[in-house]
């Protein structure tokens, strides 16, 4: 390594271009040494001009780049198995938005190469954990201030969904936050999912199950709901409220400015993830240059990634079937600890 960590990104869509920006201006202790893309021309426009980073139309052909020691991956979620794999075997350190692999067979083998190694490689981009609303939200569960958690209410809604999305994703891809937010704030696993769908918005688009209602089962007995709805049109929501047996605690209202003018007061509303959760994503991939450079990994791992991807895959098997379905984790290998999450 020299003396800036050198990140190959794979993927220059939204966020592999804000990745991008936040590696070369807002990280320090690192620099954008490669990209790819099948579409040079959006890596070319991503970049924007950086010095000294190399454009690939291959993931393999960046990850081989001059000055690259190690990954982010941005491409789409079906593209991510191939990449870590790829990462491994040259034993490149990892930071994988999320869904980690959305197949949990695929999700599996990752964690199965990673055992393999004995080290671990790969973060996950489960961003909310450095969320200054949702850390204090764990800090006070931890803290024992609201006493035994027994359930989340969560809201997770988006202006529009992307053309490509299907209604499983608002599961895979959408509640995938939600479900490793949950598992990491409880401390515990999901068990089983049950997914209802009220009548569609007239502004989704035709055939998209749109909003859904999930709920969860903990191992301990709490419950964690989530409305989901990914074309709402005014505004983008999260909010997570955890009730215990003492107390509860809400976040997720307190985002955008407050303007008064002319008389009137009224909050700006966030459109988008990129503004909600910018300190997250900068906390996030700074934590991961800092650990990455000190050889270390730290932050949700390759097991949170599949525990996320076996929940949502039993929450797609729910939302088609109308059914409560159970959540069968394999064993969890040793290289991730008793606690895992
Ligand atoms: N943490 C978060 O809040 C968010 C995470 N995401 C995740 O980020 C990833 C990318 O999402 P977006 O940027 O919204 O998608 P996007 O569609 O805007 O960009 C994906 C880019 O990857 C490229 N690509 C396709 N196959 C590739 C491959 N094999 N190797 C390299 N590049 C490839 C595409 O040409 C495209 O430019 C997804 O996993 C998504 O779930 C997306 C939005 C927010
Ligand atoms: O990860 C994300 C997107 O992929 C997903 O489609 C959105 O619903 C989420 O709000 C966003 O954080």
């Amino acid at each position: 390594m020299g003396e800036l960590l050198g990140v190959a990104v794979l993927g220059a869509g939204h966020m592999g271009a804000d990745h991008i920006r936040r590696l070369d201006r807002v990280v320090s202790g690192a620099r954008v040494a490669a990209v790819a893309d099948p579409d040079t021309a959006r890596a070319e426009a991503a970049l924007g001009g950086i010095g000294g980073a190399s454009v690939h139309g291959e993931a393999e052909a960046a990850l081989a780049a001059p000055g690259v020691d190690a990954v982010l991956i941005a491409s789409p979620g079906p593209a991510h198995e191939e990449a870590l794999l790829a990462a491994f075997a040259r034993g490149l350190p990892v930071l994988c938005e999320k869904p980690m692999v959305p197949d949990p067979a695929g999700a599996l083998r990752v964690v199965e190469a990673e055992a393999r190694l004995g080290r671990r490689l790969a973060q996950i981009g489960f961003m909310r954990r450095y969320d200054t609303g949702y850390l204090r939200l764990k800090a006070l569960l931890d803290g024992g201030e609201l006493g035994r958690p027994l359930m989340l209410h969560c809201t997770h809604r988006n202006v529009s969904s992307p053309p490509h999305f299907t209604s499983a994703m608002l599961i895979n891809s959408s509640v995938s936050h939600e479900i490793d937010a949950a598992r990491w704030l409880l401390g515990q696993e999901l068990t089983a999912v049950t997914v209802l769908r009220p009548a569609s918005s007239a502004r989704s688009p035709e055939g998209l199950a749109d909003p859904q209602f999930v709920l969860f089962e903990t191992e301990r007995g709490a419950l964690v709901d989530v409305e989901v709805f990914v074309n709402c049109g005014f505004g983008y929501q999260v909010r997570c409220e955890a009730v215990g047996e003492t107390g509860s605690a809400r976040i997720g209202d307190d985002h955008g400015m407050l303007v008064t003018a002319r008389g009137r007061a009224h909050e700006e509303v966030p459109q988008d993830y990129l503004v909600r959760f910018a300190d997250a994503y900068d906390r996030e991939v700074q934590s991961w240059v800092d650990a990455t450079r000190g050889g270390r990994v730290t932050g949700p791992g390759a097991w949170d990634g599949y525990a996320a991807s076996v929940v949502a895959e039993a929450g797609v098997r729910s939302l088609e079937s109308g059914g409560r379905v159970p959540v069968a984790l394999a064993p969890r290998p040793g290289l991730y600890g008793p606690g895992g999450r």
